[in-house]
């Protein structure tokens, strides 16, 4: 960002709040909470927010084992070992990164994950918990939206929110989220026509598409908070790669609040997964006590 008048919504000191409450209570249960996260192959992307995930489980007083599997695994392999540490009283959350080699499908994998381990929240039941407006575990990058918005104080019901992107890592689930927060919800995506209309019509502006600086300053109403998700790798005038976002710079000087890449969603997720471990874990807790007691 290099000029403008947006505030900047700095992920890390929300993301640090999100983290004490679940260190918090992380604490008051009799084991810490153990989350194991799956790799398979060795996309550099995967293997840094891998160890980015770890490194913060550790720091926040939880467990982590990281399983990295060769990329030519058979997905009887990946099956088997879910179905292991499904079994597991030991685990608590169980992560497999995306996306999958080729020649592993992703639905019957994330099917196979327990739901009350499923820390992404992507197995179906959870997903239609979240539709249904009932308790679910989250997928991390929307719920560290929604986690962030309450931390700067950004109000959403009755308000106007448009997201780019249509995931089911994060477009989405978000949609499900802001509507059971009571706001009135668009969702764009490669097909929708005449997406600088629709994007000016946010109160709340989510970009989570993947193509550095599409949403540009003509694009987004005067006084919008914009949430930009959008991690890309560029080459700058420098001749350096480093990361930007789904936003141009330049919205700062329309928008009234803006999240930054790097800095901005990506730590709001990772504290997210921390939470997200640290429910599943009391969900297993209680779940158990319920059986002794009946
Ligand atoms: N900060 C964080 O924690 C995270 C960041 N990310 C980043 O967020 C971005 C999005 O990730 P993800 O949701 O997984 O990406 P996907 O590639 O799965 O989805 C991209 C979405 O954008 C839509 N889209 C593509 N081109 C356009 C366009 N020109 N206009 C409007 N919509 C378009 C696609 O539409 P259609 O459905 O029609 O194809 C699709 O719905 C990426 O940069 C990713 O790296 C992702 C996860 C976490
Ligand atoms: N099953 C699954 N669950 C996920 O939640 C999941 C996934 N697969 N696959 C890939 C995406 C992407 N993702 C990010 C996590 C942290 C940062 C993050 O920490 N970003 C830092 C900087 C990262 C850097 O410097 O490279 C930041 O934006 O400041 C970004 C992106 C989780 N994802």
């Amino acid at each position: 960002m290099t000029t403008g008048t947006a505030t900047r919504l700095a992920g890390p000191p929300a993301a640090e709040a999100v983290i004490a409450t679940a260190s918090a209570q992380a604490a008051g249960l009799p084991t810490p909470p153990h989350l194991v996260i799956v790799r398979v192959g060795d996309d550099p992307a995967s293997v840094s927010y891998v160890r980015g995930k770890a490194k913060k489980a550790g720091e926040a007083g939880l467990r982590s084992t990281v399983h990295a599997l060769p990329e030519a695994t058979p997905q009887a392999d990946l099956l088997a070992l879910v179905a292991t540490l499904n079994a597991d009283p030991d685990v608590h959350g169980i992560l497999v990164q995306l996306p999958l080699p080729a020649h592993i499908a992703e639905e019957p994998v994330l099917e196979a994950i327990d739901p009350d381990k499923d820390v992404d929240g992507l197995h179906p039941v959870n997903v239609g918990r979240l539709w249904s407006g009932r308790p679910a575990l989250a997928p991390c990058t929307p719920a560290g939206i929604m986690a962030m918005l309450a931390h700067y104080g950004v109000a959403v019901a009755g308000r106007r929110v448009v997201i780019v992107g249509r995931s089911r890592l994060v477009g989405r689930p978000l949609a499900g989220l802001m509507l059971a927060a009571d706001a009135t919800v668009t969702v764009a995506h490669s097909r929708t026509r005449d997406l600088a209309a629709i994007t000016r019509s946010a109160d709340i502006l989510v970009a989570a598409v993947g193509r550095a600086h599409l949403i540009t300053p003509d694009m987004v109403a005067p006084g919008a908070v914009v949430i930009d998700v959008g991690i890309n790798r560029v080459v700058g005038e420098d001749g350096k790669s480093h990361l930007t976002g789904d936003v141009h710079p330049h919205v700062a000087a329309v928008a009234s609040a803006l999240t930054p890449v790097p800095g901005g969603v990506g730590p709001m997720t990772v504290a997210q997964l921390m939470a997200n471990t640290v429910q599943a874990a009391e969900r297993q807790r209680s779940g158990a006590l319920g059986e002794l007691l009946r």
